[in-house]
């Protein structure tokens, strides 16, 4: 199963025994398809949940996701905190879809409650319910990185987005995110029903969402451009010192939410633009009957562009830079 827990995800395996030691020494237990705990040998002070495929077509961090585990299990990678691997939605990685009924990332905080007969709602609380568990016995420093890809190209490939909370976050977090050849740093300014939001306002971990690249199917990812992401999340898992870049991530603050009220919903500026295209104050970005979205900062920049959305969803995010 560690060998490739991707593999075994997919084909929604039972492993003969729930708990087990790998060949490291790192002592493993199975909570159910795509969720795996890993723990060293060894006293810890930090514990990490790693998440991808919650959208089950993102499939680049999945499969970084893979090799570490296999690393974790064959020692080439000395685990020195205790880790939860999830892969988010099994079945609609398996489907090469986004979601098969509602989008798994709209669903945390309890919104799946609403949803009783979604294919995704159960799963949305079993992964609150492993996040919970494992924060629960968790002393010491707490993190969640939730890796996804983004539908549309970017001006930057690799971004990551902070989820909202009261205390704002300081330069440490963001130099982190340099470390881990983060570009650009989303900052969020409201609650929402995200994976990453559920951990930081239900458990207190330092919770991050990670872009990297572009959707594409399993097997047609370049992994040698997320090289560097990869290293910085194994020194993390070895507890090692990420390396000083001297690099600052360009920080943006969500200014606004496009909104789809309806079905009339229509992108004006259109839906194929890169991630982070800026607009200039006056424009028109989107339009749904007496709604209207239209730019009031000097310059905005648009980033999820994404009118297919459910009725109810947000269709893209308005973001302005620090100055
Ligand atoms: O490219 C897109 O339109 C979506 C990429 C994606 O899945 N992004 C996450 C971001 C989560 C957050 O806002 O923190 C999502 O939309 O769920
Ligand atoms: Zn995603």
């Amino acid at each position: 199963m560690l060998d490739d827990f991707l593999h075994f995800t997919l084909r929604n395996e039972t492993p003969e025994q729930a708990a087990g030691a790998a060949p490291s020494g790192v002592r493993w237990r199975w909570l159910g398809q795509g969720m795996l705990e890993l723990t060293p040998p060894h006293q810890v002070d930090a514990h990490m949940v790693l998440s991808a495929g919650v959208h089950g077509d993102e499939t680049a961090p999945i499969e970084i996701l893979r090799d570490l585990v296999t690393d974790i299990a064959n020692g080439t990678l000395p685990l020195a905190v205790r880790v939860l691997v999830l892969f988010g939605n099994a079945p609609a990685m398996s489907a090469g879809k986004r979601y098969l009924d509602d989008d798994l990332n709209r669903l945390f905080s309890g919104a799946h409650r609403e949803l009783p007969q979604s294919a995704e709602s159960p799963r949305a609380a079993a992964l609150e319910h492993a996040v919970a568990a494992f924060f629960d016995e968790a002393a010491g420093a707490r993190w969640h990185l939730d890796l996804h890809t983004a539908i549309r190209p970017s001006v930057f490939e690799r971004f990551a987005l902070l989820p909202h909370r009261d205390a704002a976050y300081g330069e440490a977090v963001f130099e982190w995110l340099a470390a881990l050849d983060i570009s650009a740093v989303l900052n969020h300014r409201e609650r929402s029903n995200t994976f990453t939001y559920f951990s930081s306002s239900q458990h207190n971990a330092l919770a991050a969402t990670l872009e990297l690249g572009k959707v594409m199917p399993f097997g047609m990812n370049d992994l040698t451009r997320f090289t560097k992401v990869a290293d910085g999340l194994r020194l993390m898992l070895a507890a090692s010192p990420l390396p000083a870049t001297g690099a600052k991530p360009r920080i943006f603050d969500v200014v606004g939410q496009l909104d789809k009220h309806s079905e009339r919903f229509v992108l004006v500026v259109g839906s194929q633009m890169a991630n982070f295209t800026a607009y200039p104050k006056g424009t028109l970005i989107a339009s749904d009957g007496d709604y209207q979205y239209a730019v009031t900062h000097e310059e905005e920049r648009i980033v999820f562009p994404n009118p297919k959305v459910k009725v109810g969803l947000r269709a893209g995010l308005m973001v302005v830079e620090r100055g």
